[in-house]
């Protein structure tokens, strides 16, 4: 008999009982209910289980006992019931409460909670799921569905399987799967309340209920909380700040982003009323190219992360271009030399200081993208951390060849960066685990880390863009238009990266063509904190509708020198066609419009490239939220824009790949089906308009080439 130690708050609850064997209680909405062992509506309902348990044993051909860790199935139905309804019931509870969820439009339901029995709650007329817009028992319509559910996924091997292993331990594994790529340790010490230790350390991942995305990008870093339907259950964001040590430099301190990052994931786990342990797998996604370098000893980065807008290695990339490099690092990472990715960026640090070049020699020094910083962490820190990256953040570094998925040792002696400076390339999805959460971290248990990917790419799995030809473009502080291609690696003749879009498990590598814009949102953002047209960004649609059109004017963004498809890192901002007649309203108008011509730009080139007509384009991030911008996004592309029910694709997409590696969902078609249009944009404006309209926005981005000497 053991006792749940949970503070519950009275006025929080709707019954509030003894508490029994285990803890009990489960969270309907805003209300919970406590189980009582007691209560002969309990004891009814676990002798009905009981019976329904050895009726599915009898059956639906469960696997062998031993499976069971040797609790067995031998004795009476009860205690055969008793025996393994940890670990079916938990399944089976989860389905039905699925289920009811469904059919009495519940939603915020914690099923992890509901420890064990699935008669108790059935059956146990006391309990109401009040809080939601009906009042209701889960009753047979529900039970017949949930075991509908739990029939369908033990049939397509979702349910896992458990092994004991000679170290002790047990793992879980997907039957459906081959063994090589299915196995994925089990997540113990959930913070259930307290049970046998039998119990605690054989929980495995999938049967905890949620998956945690980190999603640490340019401005801000966000915990984002998922369950299995990718419904967002809770989350927190917190902004970190932005250091212009002098013009072109943009820096982040990375002991912030960790600090952010430990708060935003403590915040996530308390709203949604959760603990780490119910927590099935955690998945990172990161603004790319971004580079620190710290000591692998004490955790203390040598200088502030250099961000990917940064243009302080603008003469060290002339320079390797004079020098004839251009070719051979296009041939093989599929980038032009460009001071946006990370390999200049270490290049500088390592030179900045002979301190840190000794210590990278040495081996003391790290290099990561802010993925491998906050994995570091997340694992240990000095005490172990996993000193990892995935291949779709190893493809912005210049620094990977795309054919070998490997640091390729003739463009590390190009930039001269010691490789053992380099974190481990590994699958974005990996069933192995990059390693796991410390327990006195902000998790405050033991979970895999086992997602990893850049944000962009992030957004197309997030956007279930995982056939060849599928787009997404997301809009935040820049624009990235990511096309899947496949298993292909298709060189950009017209100005685009040739870039890893993903890659799961030990599954092949897959492609994608990117046009990466550096300034969208961060242009709102400008007119908001540098000019003060606005004093938040939503406010930019009401002042550009005050206006009917540009005015005439058209704002060349390019803070940080031109990206895809231009490549002019000569190239600074312009506003073009200036007179009296212009106000603020056509300013705001014109630098919403700016976002729109430079995604067509890119859509153009990747048509080009790709010789595939883009039939629609799917959005996400921060700015689609501005419908003045997507209307005119459609009619300058003159092709439909959707933007999705969950516009938190990127977490999204990172939460699916640590799920997939732990089986919480089961495949890339399970991913694909929870993808659902909310809003979609159709053009409006004549061929004739756009065409005039984008002949005056090339003319413009002429004006902005050659202005820096470099
Ligand atoms: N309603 C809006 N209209 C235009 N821009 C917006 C709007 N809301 C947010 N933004 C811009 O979107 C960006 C934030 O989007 P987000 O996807 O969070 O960016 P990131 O991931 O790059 O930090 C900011 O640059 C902000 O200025
Ligand atoms: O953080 P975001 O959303 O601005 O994305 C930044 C990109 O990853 C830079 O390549």
């Amino acid at each position: 008999m053991s006792v749940c130690h949970r503070r519950c708050d009275p006025g929080d609850w709707a019954h509030q009982w003894s508490v029994s064997r285990s803890c009990r209680h489960a969270r309907f909405g805003l209300s919970r209910v406590v189980l009582p062992e007691c209560c002969p509506h309990h004891i009814i309902g676990s002798i009905v289980e009981a019976f329904l348990v050895a009726v599915l044993v009898r059956f639906a051909r469960l696997p062998q006992p031993t499976i069971f860790d040797g609790a067995g199935f031998e004795g009476t139905a009860l205690s055969t019931a008793r025996a393994i309804r940890d670990d079916l019931s938990s399944y089976l509870v989860t389905d039905i409460i699925d289920a009811a969820r469904r059919v009495f439009g519940v939603r915020g339901i914690l099923p992890n909670e509901l420890v064990s029995g699935v008669g108790p709650l059935l059956w146990n007329p006391c309990l109401e799921v009040s809080g939601c817009p009906v009042t209701a028992r889960p009753g047979m319509a529900s039970v017949v569905a949930g075991f509908r559910g739990w029939a369908a996924r033990r049939r397509s091997g979702r349910l896992p399987v458990k092994e004991a292993l000679t170290d002790g331990t047990t793992r879980c594994r997907s039957s459906g799967r081959t063994p090589a790529a299915s196995w994925a340790p089990c997540c113990s010490g959930s913070h259930w309340c307290e049970r046998g230790a039998l119990e605690k350390s054989e929980r495995g991942t999938v049967m905890s209920r949620f998956a945690l995305a980190i999603d640490q990008g340019t401005t801000s870093t966000r915990a984002v909380i998922f369950d299995r339907e990718s419904n967002v259950i809770a989350m927190d964001q917190r902004e970190h700040q932005q250091i212009y040590p002098q013009p072109g430099w943009v820096e982040h301190d990375p002991m912030e982003i960790r600090e952010r990052t430990q708060q935003v994931v403590r915040t996530a786990l308390e709203r949604a009323g959760i603990g780490g342990g119910d927590i099935a797998a955690v998945g990172i996604t990161n603004q790319r190219e971004t580079s620190v370098v710290w000591n692998r000893h004490t955790g203390q980065p040598y200088r502030n992360a250099i961000v990917w807008q940064d243009t302080r290695t603008d003469q060290l990339c002339a320079q390797l271009e004079r020098d004839g490099y251009g070719p051979m690092f296009r041939e093989r990472t599929g980038l032009p030399i460009s001071t946006y990715f990370s390999g200049p960026k270490i290049r500088w640090l390592l030179e900045s200081d002979p301190e840190i070049r000794a210590a990278a020699e040495k081996g003391d020094a790290l290099f990561g993208n802010i993925d491998t910083w906050l994995i570091w962490w997340l694992t240990g820190g000095p005490n172990g951390g996993a000193h990892v990256t995935d291949v779709s953040n190893a493809s912005r570094t210049m620094l990977m060849n795309l054919q070998t998925l490997d640091w390729d040792d003739e463009l590390l002696r190009a930039l001269q960066i010691p490789r053992q400076m380099l974190p481990a390339i590994r699958s974005s999805s990996d069933p192995n685990a990059y390693g796991y959460t410390v327990a006195d971290g902000p998790l405050g248990a033991r979970v895999p880390v086992c997602g990893d990917l850049g944000d962009q790419q992030a957004a197309l799995v997030g956007q279930a863009g995982l056939k060849p030809g599928m787009a997404k473009n997301t809009y935040g502080t820049g624009c990235f238009v990511l096309l899947n291609t496949g298993t292909e690696i298709v060189p950009s003749k017209y100005g685009l990266l040739t870039t890893v879009a993903y890659r799961f498990g030990d599954g092949p590598c897959v492609y994608a063509l990117e046009g990466s814009i550096a300034i969208t949102g961060a242009l709102v953002q400008w007119l908001r904190d540098n000019l003060g047209l606005i004093s938040q960004s939503a406010e930019v649609e009401e002042l550009a509708r005050s206006v009917e059109d540009n005015g005439g004017i058209y704002f060349v963004p390019f803070f940080s020198g031109a990206f895809a498809p231009y490549w002019r890192a000569d190239a600074r901002g312009v506003i073009v066609g200036l007179t009296r007649f212009v106000n603020r309203g056509h300013v705001a108008r014109a630098a919403l419009e700016a976002t729109a011509y430079q995604t067509r730009d890119v859509v153009d080139a990747m048509v080009a490239d790709s010789g595939i007509e883009l039939a629609e384009l799917r959005v996400d991030g921060g700015m689609v939220q501005n419908e003045l911008l997507m209307q005119f996004q459609a009619d300058i592309l003159g092709v439909p824009v959707i933007r999705p029910v969950v516009t938190e694709t990127t977490s999204l997409g990172a939460a699916y790949a640590a799920g997939l590696a732990v089986g919480y969902w089961a495949n890339e078609q399970e991913i694909a089906q929870y993808w659902k249009e909310a809003r979609r944009w159709n053009p409006q404006m004549g061929a004739e308009q756009r065409d005039a309209l984008y002949r005056g926005w090339k003319k413009a981005v002429e004006r902005s080439f050659g202005w820096v000497e470099l």
